[in-house]
């Protein structure tokens, strides 16, 4: 049997991602190795993503390895993969979701003071404008890099407190406090492990489709829908989490203008029917509620 060549960001939230698919695809007989790829999100630190003008600054890399057949699976974070998948590929599996929402983590000597009175290092438009609509004169700083980066600025002094996945810092078995952050709603499938690969490999597509989390398949299919409805191509401040409740499906969603002001927000609970488009209906009906302004706005603001 050929050996599953696995392709991945060599930051250490991706390597634990990498070899989390490696661990299935070994429990069910196939051979795999990892193999790390240098991406351009690693080295271009200096700047906001929005200012980068390129989508897919995460994955870039690793769809040009995969079909240049230098590997043959890529695995990422699936918040972090444009709507608009390249060419010849495709997602074949997720991994089930474990924790979807962010969390604030509060520099040492911040633990006393009030959320609406704490600086926050954040470079997301989303967590910026979410947070504002309910602390108006917030006060932000930039803050890029990986989880330990983000910990060692912090402790630096950029900030009183940052905002991350809680899955990103499970996953990396840091010991830290957190508090939980329940009006900030999460990134479309944020907390979600997903593996590309190439179209053409059929027999593969099969072997991954065994390892792929049905329920948390069906939930980032409404929350993508729902997003690539609305962005047109444009980042923008969106959250969507939809989650099973039974066996019907709970979703909610929000638009937010840059500076938190305006936010249209649904929150629905729905019968799974393979035969709607359930995300990109909501999406279409957020648009017609003002939405479709609010992302003309945002994207004059943010000048792409
Ligand atoms: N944009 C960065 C990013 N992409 C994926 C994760 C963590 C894993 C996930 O949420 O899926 C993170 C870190 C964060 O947002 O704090």
């Amino acid at each position: 049997m050929t050996t599953i060549k696995i392709g991945t960001r060599n930051s250490p939230l991706a390597l634990w991602q990498a070899n989390e698919v490696a661990a299935k695809l070994q429990a069910i007989g196939h051979k795999t190795e990892i193999v790390p790829i240098v991406s351009s999100g690693d080295k271009n630190l200096t700047q906001p993503l929005y200012a980068m003008g390129i989508t897919g600054v995460f994955t870039k890399d690793l769809d040009i390895a995969l079909l240049n057949k230098d590997i043959d699976i890529a695995v990422h974070s699936l918040k972090d993969v444009p709507t608009q998948l390249p060419t010849g590929t495709q997602i074949s599996a997720v991994l089930e979701r474990d924790y979807p929402q962010d969390v604030l983590v509060r520099k040492t000597d911040a633990k006393d003071k009030d959320l609406k009175d704490l600086k926050i290092a954040t470079s997301s438009l989303r967590r910026r404008a979410f947070w504002s609509h309910t602390f108006h004169n917030t006060e932000f700083a930039d803050i890029r890099g990986n989880v330990q980066t983000r910990l060692k600025k912090l402790e630096d002094g950029v900030a009183d407190a940052t905002l991350f996945s809680l899955a990103g810092l499970k996953r990396m078995e840091l010991d830290i406090d957190f508090e939980e952050v329940d009006f900030l709603l999460q990134a479309p499938s944020q907390g979600v492990v997903c593996i590309a690969n190439r179209a053409e490999d059929i027999d593969l597509t099969e072997v991954l489709k065994q390892i792929n989390h049905d329920a948390t398949q069906k939930c980032i299919h409404i929350e993508r829908e729902f997003l690539r409805t609305l962005e047109g191509g444009c980042t923008a401040p969106i959250g969507a989490h939809a989650e099973f409740i039974g066996d019907k499906i709970r979703f909610q969603g929000r638009l937010c203008s840059l500076d938190g002001k305006d936010c249209i927000n649904v929150d629905e609970t729905i019968d799974w029917n393979p035969e709607q488009n359930f995300g990109a209906e909501i999406a279409q009906q957020v648009l017609e509620r003002g939405g479709k302004d609010m992302m003309l706005l945002i994207k004059s603001q943010i000048k792409l």
